[in-house]
Formats: C-alpha cells, structure tokens, sequence
C-alpha cells in the first residue's frame, strides 16, 4: 500500500524539474523531443484569444482536412498538482512543468498542444485556486465553463487526499461548472454529455478506487442536489448530463515505475480506439470541425467574458453560420470566375454552346465544393446555407438564362424571316403555308434552346418568352403578309396600267362622241381581267372575305385613278391644243377624200375655216368632263370616294378657266391659219400681173412667130421647152438643178483622180507603125488624161499626142492646134516615127 508522502518530500522532489518560463507565449522547446510539438498560448494571461489557433490547426498540426475527425479533451484541477506532467506524458506534448524547486505556477491561463501521433487537442488550463491570482476565482470560473464548453473529455485532476474535501477537490468551482452545464445543455438533456474524467493522483493504495470513486459521486449527487436548475429541468439526473470515469495513478517520486507503466495504459485510453475504455465515445462529440474550432471557441471565449449567457447551441450555429459563410465565399469566389466567360457573348447578342450542361456543372462543382466543408456544421445551418448558396449560383446564373433565352429569341425571330424571304424568291410561293412553317421551325428551335438551358431545382420559366416570341412572329409574318400584298398589288397596277395605257391613247387621239363610252369600257375590261388575277394571287395568303373585298375595292380605284391619270396627261395643255389644231387642219385644210387643199381664188375659204374651227372648239367640252356611262348598262360607274380620292372630281379633265384659254389659244391658231390660207391665193393672184402678159405678147410676137414658123426652132424649142415645162410644173426644176451640180462635182472628181493616177505612173508611149485598131482607143484615153493634166495646171509639160493622118494638140493654156511639127514624146524625138 503507497504511503502519503509529506509536503517537504515532494517539494524536493518537484525542485528537481527544469523551471521554464512561463510569460512566453509561444511554448519554447526545451529539448528536441518536444520540438516536435508545438503549442499554443490559446488564451494569455491578460484573458486574450490568441488569432493563431487556424493557422495551428492547419499548419503546425496538421489537422486542416481533418474535419470532425479529431478529439479536444482540457484538464482541470488545482494549480501545480501535476495536470502538465500527466498531459505531457498522456499526449507526448510539452506544456511546462513546475520546476520542483520554486513552486511557482507555471500554467498560466490556457494552453493548447496535439497530442503526439494522435488526433487528439488538448487544453492545459491554469490551475484553480491560484495563489498567483489570490481571491480573482473570475480567470478560473471562466477558463471551467470554457473548458466545459469546448471538450468532450474534461479530466479532473486531484490529489488522494483531496478527495472528500470540498474546497480542496474543488467541490465548490465543479457546483458552477455543473450551473452552467445546466444552463448550456440543459435542453440536450440525455443527449449530449461530457466525460469527466477524475484522475486521482498518488494513489498509495490505502483506499480502493471503488470507495474513492463512491466518495466522488455522492459528493457529485450532493452538489448536483444543491443546484438550482432551471424550470423544466427540476428532476434532471447529473447522469442525463455527465458521465464519470475515475481512475488512479500512483505516486510518481515513489513509485516511480508503476507510474509510468500506469499511465501508459491510460494512455491507450486516450489515443486508441480500440481500447474497451476509449474515452472519446461519440455521444461527446461537440460536432465542431477542427477548420471552425477557431471561430468557436474564440466565439465562445467572446461570450464567457461578455458575460453573456453561455447559449452553446447558438455557439455552435453561429459557428456554422460564420464557417458555412466562408466556405460559401470561397465557393463562389470560383463559381464566379468560372461563370464570367458566358457574360460577354450573351450580352453581346450570342448563343453559348451547351450553356445549359456548363452552367449545371459550374454550379455542381460549387456546390459539392460547400458540401465538403460545411456539412460538418451545425445540420440545419448547413442545410439553410446550402440552399442558400443554391439560390444565389441560380440567381447569378438566371442572368445568363434569361439573357440565353433573348438571344434565341432573336436568332428564332431571324431563322423565322430567313426562311420565309429564301422562299418567296421562288416565284408562286404560297405565303401562308411558308410562313406557318416558318412559324413553326423558329418556335421549335426556341423550345429546344430553352429547355436545354433550365436547369433542374430552379422555378425559371420560358413560357413568357414563347408567348412573346409568337407574338413577333405573328407580328413579322403580318408585315411580311403586307408586303407581299403590296408587291403583289404593284404587279397588279402594271397589269393595269398595261391594259389601260395604250388603248385610253387611241380613244383619246381619236376624240368625239362615244370616245367616253369606249374608255370606261376599256377600265372596265381591265379591271375585270386584273381582278381576275388578283383572286388567282390572293389564295396564297389565305385572305378573309372581307380582306379580299377590300383588295378589289382598292383595285377598282386603282385602275380608276389610273385611268384619269392616263388621261389627264393625254390632255394637258401642249398636247391638248396640238390635238385641237389637228382636228382644225385636218377638216379645213383637207378636202373630204383627205388631200391637201390648194386654195383657188375662187374657192370660199370662211366656211371650211368656220365648220373647222367650231368642230375643232367642240372637242373642248368634250375632254373637259368624262362621261362615265358604261356603255355595255347604259348605268353611270360610280366609285367611293376616300380621303385620299374623289370620284366625282377625277370626272373633271379641263376646268373652265383651261377650256375658255383653250378655245382663245386655237382660235388664234386658226386664224393664223385662215389669214395664211387667204394670203396664199392672193399672192397666187398677184404673181403675174396682166399688162406683164399683154407687154409679153406685143413684143415676143415676132419671136413667137419665128420660132413657130421656123420648123428647127420649133423642134428645138418644142425639145427643151416642153421637159422644162413640165419640170416647172411640177416644180422639180430645183431637185433637177441640184442632181445636175452633183453629176458635174463628181465627174470632176473622177476625172481628177484619173488624171493623178496617170502623172504618178508616166509610161511611155510607145508609137508603133501600123497601130492597130483598138490602138485608137488607147489614144483617145491618153487625150483624158491630158485633159486631167491640164486641168492640173502643170504649164512646163506638154503631152503631145500622136493622132493618125494629123496631129493635134492640146495646148495647156487651152485650145487645140493642128500642126505636122515634131512631137516630143517622152523627152526624144521621133521624126521617123512622125
Ligand atoms: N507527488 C507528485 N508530484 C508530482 C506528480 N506529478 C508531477 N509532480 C510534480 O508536481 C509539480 C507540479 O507539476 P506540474 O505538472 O507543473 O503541475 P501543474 O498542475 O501543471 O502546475 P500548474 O500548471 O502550475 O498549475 C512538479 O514539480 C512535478 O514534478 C505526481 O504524480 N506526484
């Protein structure tokens, strides 16, 4: 059995141990070994947080990923009653141990450490009742509930003999602990608990565990009994709340061996799972991820010296609320950067390729990034985040589906035209069957888009968009509907036009009664004929009755207006009088077989011109006013007037202002005409006056006689004189003049021509004695060309010519010369030859 060791024994004992300085904040190693461990002042004694915890976890102990994987276990106790030693030696960490000489606390406020191949943190809190601190119990009450609050484990440590004694086995500071529990977990009652682990130490063996442990637990009951609990929970067991394991260890200076050996195997307790006694059982799970265990704790740090009431569940929502926030950002921070590329081809008016998969994956990535870290938070927080971060990645990504379903409505309402133009240029295309078809493909190739871009968990809707989009569509086949009504209107009105033109200009050109008649005949042929068509046409855009009936009403006017237009401009004013000047000529200066009319002195003149010009002034009133009898009903046409067209004022061709200036401009015109008329046969009259007759036969008397008695002058006379009289008579003696002057200017070119061609090529003429015949013709050719040449005008050359029995000359200055003289031929003489 172990013995009680006195005070001055274990105070030699503890002098033996290397003093380390408390004041670091940092655990400063003092061998190799625990170089391996660092540690953590998590909270100074100034009761501040330390912002290092993260970056321990996740770098110096490697416990980033771990997740709920990992186990946090404090010790509480008494200052210096070997809590350091025992955790050194359970953990393999190196929290600083009294030195055994000064007795001084080494432990100040709390310090964290992994255990050593172990996911285990452990807290080294301040020893309670703290000389250093004398009466402050604030740093100690505070550094229990914080350990109470964070640990699934919390160790009491305590001396045998300080069991059964209130103050010394701090009764007193565990009866707040357990207030607090209440308050904590009073709500969890039965659910989550703590393991409070009583360690007792030097043990010697004198008394049993089990009657130690007894001791413990009624002490525990009593305290638990004493408590004020909060309403709801008067009944509440300290067993709904706590477990209790006890344990002893033997004393460490005298049983040196059994101590160690001891607290190995209370160490596989601690660090295996295995072991049957494995401490850390999942009913005391806090469920705080090692990556929150900064935020929690310090949060519930901030609470404890707040003094605000230590509400864990809310601790631990907080916590969950804060990470899970964290982790959201970090998600989305790559879900942002991923969506980006969609941004500017959608808002630049393009479809993105496979947007709907891409945006599903983006958006699976981001979320299976959140799950992994934040499911380990608090359930409903994470569950509420989750859908949280759901809706804003959808939220963010409607943009681009909205911004999709635009642009396809544009590309539909594109493919929509497209088609439809690329079909009307096939001439006979039927619009309304095109154009449903068209319909049809663009609203089908909407659909297809939409769908392939709404992704599942999302209340995004296109049916808007498609009611839109049929409206467009609707909109643009009406207009093109229009369109090709108006084009096909416009073939119409050639149509018409082609009927109408042409013949209104041989009804008008040939004006008098019935030439009205005759051009609401021809409007009314090609009206019908055009309408005809136009029913032919019309099927293709399967037009409503009344539709069809208002085309035929515009036609109608249409071929009217066309027609008045045709005939407005067969009368305007030059033509108009030039049509009126016609009809005057035409009856007063031909006769009824239709010859001019070649006025004689005694022809009465005044009443052609009369008849002429009043039927010529009766055309006026005839163009001034269309008569618009159908000829075929003997019923007036009549057509509805509208803003833009009246009917009764398309009748009126000429105003009366026009018809009066008119009948003035004719009537001059005609008079001119009359006053030239009349002056013709005056002029005719006063050609050859009389006396000049009678002057003409006194003196040519004798003459006249002459030549009648003279047969040869009358033969000649007869011969010249009568071609001329009949040339005169039929007045060509001009045209007979002017063929004769064109005959001489060309006879004298060719002969010109000839006699140029003769000069360039001199060739000799060669005088052979009994020349024959056709000889004779080659001199009178040569006696041209001389006479070209003389007519040249070249005086120093002479050509003598050799003609038979005689010779003759023809002398340059003019003249022919017979003489038997020498002749010169080519620049020799030939006497013999001669
Ligand atoms: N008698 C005895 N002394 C021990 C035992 N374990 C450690 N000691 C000695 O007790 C002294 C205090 O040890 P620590 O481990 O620093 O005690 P502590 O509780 O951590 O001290 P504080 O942190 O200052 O509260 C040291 O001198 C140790 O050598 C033990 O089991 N029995």
């Amino acid at each position: 059995m172990a013995m009680v060791p006195d005070v001055d024994y274990l105070s030699k004992q503890r002098a033996s141990t290397d003093f380390i300085n408390a004041t670091v904040t940092m655990g400063t190693p003092t061998s190799p070994e625990k170089e391996l461990l660092p540690r953590l002042h998590l909270i100074n004694e100034q009761k501040e947080f330390s912002d290092d915890l993260l970056t321990f976890i996740n770098e110096k102990w490697g416990l980033k990923d771990t997740g709920f994987n990992y186990n946090l276990a404090a010790i509480f106790g008494s200052q210096s009653t070997g809590k350091s030693t025992l955790l050194n030696r359970l953990f393999g960490t190196n929290f600083d141990e009294m030195s055994e000489s000064s007795r001084q606390q080494t432990t100040k406020g709390i310090w964290i450490s992994k255990g050593k191949d172990m996911k285990v943190l452990i807290m080294d809190v301040e020893g309670t009742d703290g000389r250093e601190r004398g009466e402050d119990q604030d740093f100690e009450r505070k550094s229990a509930l914080f350990s109470l609050a964070t640990s699934e484990v919390l160790i009491v440590n305590m001396w045998e003999h300080q069991v059964g004694l209130y103050n010394g086995a701090n009764m007193g500071l565990l009866k707040t602990v357990f207030e607090v529990n209440l308050q904590l977990f009073g709500g969890n009652r039965g659910k989550e608990k703590t393991l409070l682990f009583f360690v007792i130490r030097d043990h010697v063996g004198s008394t049993p565990l089990a009657n130690l442990s007894n001791t413990l637990r009624s002490d525990l009951e009593r305290i638990w009994g004493g408590l004020s609990k909060p309403e709801g929970l008067e009944d509440c067991k300290i067993t709904e709340y706590f477990d209790f394991t006890f344990t002893t260890l033997p004393h460490k200076l005298l049983q040196p061996d059994m101590f160690e050996t001891e607290v190995s195997q209370l160490r596989s307790r601690f660090s295996d799972s295995s072991d049957p006694n494995y401490v850390f059982q999942p009913q005391y799970q806090r469920r705080v991820p090692a990556d929150g265990l900064h935020i929690y704790a310090k949060g519930i740090w901030e609470k404890i010296m707040t003094n605000k009431d230590l509400d864990l569940p809310t601790q631990q929502e907080l916590l969950a609320q804060f990470r899970c926030d964290e982790i959201a950002n970090v998600a989305f921070s790559a879900f942002v950067e991923a969506i980006k590329d969609f941004k500017r081809p959608i808002e630049s008016g393009h479809l993105v390729e496979n947007l709907g998969p891409r945006m599903k994956e983006i958006r699976d990535t981001t979320i299976k990034s959140f799950d992994k870290d934040a499911s380990r938070y608090h359930s409903d927080v994470y569950k509420r985040k989750r859908s949280e971060v759901l809706t804003k990645a959808n939220s963010m990504l409607e943009s681009f589906f909205v911004g999709q379903l635009k642009n396809l409505h544009k590309k539909a309402v594109l493919l929509f035209s497209g088609q439809l133009q690329e079909a009307l240029k096939v001439e006979g295309t039927e619009f309304a069957g095109t154009a449903a078809a068209a319909h049809k493909d663009a609203v089908g190739f909407f659909l297809t888009g939409a769908k392939a871009i709404k992704l599942d968990d999302t209340d995004w809707e296109y049916e808007e968009e498609i009611y839109q989009l049929e409206n467009d569509l609707k909109e643009l086949s009406a207009t093109q509907k229009e369109k090709e009504i108006t084009k096909m209107q416009a073939t119409l009105e050639k149509h018409l036009k082609k009927e109408l033109d042409e013949p209104i200009k041989l009804v008008l050109d040939q004006p008098g009664p019935g030439m009205w008649g005759r051009v609401v005949t021809i409007y009314m042929r090609a009206v019908d004929n055009t309408e005809k068509l136009l029913q032919k046409k019309a099927k293709s855009f399967d037009l409503k009755d009344e539709e069809l009936e208002q085309l035929v009403t515009k036609l109608k006017r249409q071929g009217w207006i066309l027609t008045t237009k045709k005939v407005h401009n067969e009368s305007v004013d030059g033509l108009m009088i030039y049509k009126l000047i016609n009809r005057f000529e035409e009856r007063f200066q031909r006769d009824e077989r239709g010859l001019p009319r070649v006025w004689k002195p005694t022809d009465d003149i005044d009443t052609p011109f009369r008849n002429a010009r009043d039927e010529a002034i009766a055309l006026i009133p005839l163009y001034a006013h269309i008569d618009n009898t159908d000829p075929a009903t003997g019923t007036k046409l009549t057509l509805e007037s509208t803003d833009d067209f009246d009917f009764d004022q398309s009748l009126i061709v000429i105003s009366e202002s026009r018809q009066q200036e008119l009948a003035n401009q004719l009537r001059r015109k005609a008079d001119a005409t009359f006053v030239e008329a009349k002056r013709s046969v005056v002029a005719t009259q006063a050609k050859v006056p009389y006396w000049v007759g009678v002057a003409l036969v006194i003196l040519g008397w004798n003459e006249f006689m002459t030549i009648v008695t003279n047969p040869l002058y009358l033969s000649i006379t007869m011969t010249l004189g009568v071609p001329f009289a009949a040339l005169w008579y039929l007045n060509m003696l001009g045209t007979v003049q002017t063929v004769g002057l064109r005959v001489y200017e060309q006879a004298m070119i060719l002969g010109k021509e000839r006699l140029r061609e003769t000069i360039q090529q001199p060739e000799p003429i060669k005088l052979q004695s009994g020349m024959a015949g056709n000889e004779e013709h080659d001199h009178n050719n040569d006696v041209s060309d001389a006479i070209n040449a003389g007519s040249r005008g070249n005086g120093t050359e002479k050509h003598l010519l050799h003609h038979r029995g005689s010779a003759r000359s023809l002398s340059l200055a003019g003249g022919w010369h017979e003489n038997n003289q020498e002749i010169e031929l080519n620049g020799f003489k030939d006497k013999e030859a001669l």
